[in-house]
């Protein structure tokens, strides 16, 4: 993620992560035991590795990986390279990842990885030797029926296809099993790179034809260009909503009458920055609070906070970055009215695609795009209407609905094998 830097409005996601995993459970009328097995990854490792850098200097690197909970199954979950990585990021991630796996009924449990380092200042061969020198440290404890990494936020399928092929190497045996989001020639799914964007524009189209909007009258800005921003904003222009707005690290462009789209993904670079490119560019946080019916921020943690959310004109957000809005600023949107649907729910297209991917793998035989596209998409439309319904019978937000739905099978997996 290029450009990305700190948040302005930096809060603990890991305490708020809590505080929401602890009313979803006291609602369901679960113990405290529960809640102290599932507050908290079962397990983290901390890692140091050593990388030779191109001028012949060593820099150590801190890497993390933590497997929230594995009363389900293998753990799974992406490795992010960014500067700002933090234990406690890590560990909220794994958390969302559980409740991804949970709502979609999935046969894992969450995991995230992370190192700390900026693979923008660092070669092709530092970032192989980091990658592999990282599969090394973490080897004892990830495996395909342990714990499945794949990519997130500054990692891609050659990073995938170098940490596969140390395990490989490490085991002895070719193991494509070990981690997904790889190549396809390598043993990736066809239709896993576009996965968390085509997700993302399912549960946007469902929850905006249950508010009586259909996606062809709606004007939508997208915040990020990255993966998942520049395909969800692709998918939209193909299906005919309105493009208004596209944004990256360096701030955002807005046509009222729609941007030329695939012109912009022609003009990206590898790292989903097109704004140095363009003209008439606008600061994020102006950006934000354009004209909209439909808010998707794509790009990082804690961007809708309180001091923008009452200036928010979307009536709708749907949420394909993990974790973009504070626990304020939702406070303020339900207030006003506006429907999110919450990243565990509407971004878990990309889990979902890598589930299809191990599936592939372990049984070495390969479904179209159509089969790949078609499977994701049904998942997406019965757990939108699961969580939505669950909201309106409990009364309660989307995303209160989505984490009662997503940890109730780890309650109940651990009841079962007598954990609790
Ligand atoms: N790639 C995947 O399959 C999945 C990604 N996600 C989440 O989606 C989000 C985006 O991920 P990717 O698209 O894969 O990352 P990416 O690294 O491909 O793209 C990130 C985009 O955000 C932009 N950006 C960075 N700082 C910004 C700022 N301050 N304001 C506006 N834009 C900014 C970057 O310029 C870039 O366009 C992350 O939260 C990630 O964890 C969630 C599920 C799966
Ligand atoms: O594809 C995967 O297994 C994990 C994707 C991921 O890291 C995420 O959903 O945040």
């Amino acid at each position: 993620m290029v450009g990305a830097t700190k948040p302005a409005h930096d809060t603990n996601i890991l305490t708020n992560t809590q505080a929401t995993i602890r009313e979803a459970l006291d609602r369901l009328g679960y113990e405290e035991a529960v809640y102290e097995l599932l507050m908290e990854p079962m397990r983290v490792m901390t890692v140091r590795i050593p990388v030779r850098m191109d001028d012949g200097h060593v820099e150590v690197f801190t890497g993390y990986r933590a497997q929230h909970n594995d009363a389900i199954g293998p753990t799974k979950g992406g490795v992010r390279f960014h500067p700002d990585v933090t234990l406690d990021e890590v560990k909220a991630l794994s958390i969302w990842m559980s409740l991804k796996c949970g709502i979609f009924n999935l046969p894992y449990g969450g995991a995230k990885g992370g190192i700390v380092c900026d693979p923008r200042s660092m070669s092709l061969s530092e970032q192989e030797r980091l990658a592999r020198g990282y599969v090394r440290a973490i080897s004892q404890i990830v495996g395909p029926a342990k714990d499945i990494p794949a990519p997130d936020v500054y990692t891609n399928s050659q990073i995938m296809a170098w940490m596969y092929d140390e395990y490989s190497r490490i085991r002895e045996f070719d193991s494509p099993g070990f981690i997904t989001g790889k190549p396809l020639v390598l043993g990736g799914s066809r239709g896993r790179e576009s996965a968390t964007a085509l997700g993302v524009v399912v549960a946007l189209r469902e929850t905006a034809e249950r508010m009586g909007k259909k996606l062809s009258e709606l004007r939508v800005l997208v915040q990020g260009f990255g993966n998942v921003g520049s395909n969800v904003a692709r998918i939209l222009h193909e299906l005919g909503a309105t493009v208004v707005g596209i944004s990256d690290a360096g701030g955002g462009v807005y046509n009222e009458n729609g941007l030329p789209i695939p012109e912009l993904i022609e003009e990206k670079d590898s790292f989903g920055m097109v704004t140095p490119r363009l003209s008439g560019v606008i600061p994020t946080e102006e950006f934000l609070t354009k004209p909209c019916d439909v808010l998707v921020p794509a790009a990082l943690e804690n961007q809708i906070h309180e001091g923008n959310a009452d200036k928010i004109q979307a009536s709708l957000i749907v949420e394909a970055a993990n974790g973009p809005t504070t626990p304020e600023a939702d406070q303020i949107l339900h207030e006003r009215g506006i429907v999110v649907v919450p990243d565990v729910l509407a971004n878990a297209g990309g889990v979902t695609v890598s589930y299809f991917e191990w599936v592939q793998n372990n049984q070495g035989f390969y479904w179209t795009e159509d089969e790949v596209n078609q499977r994701l998409e049904n998942m997406m439309v019965q757990s939108v209407h699961n969580i939505l319904d669950t909201a309106e019978r409990y009364d309660s937000l989307p995303r209160m609905a989505a984490y009662m739905v997503g940890i109730r099978p780890f309650a109940e997996a651990m009841r079962w094998r007598g954990w609790v």
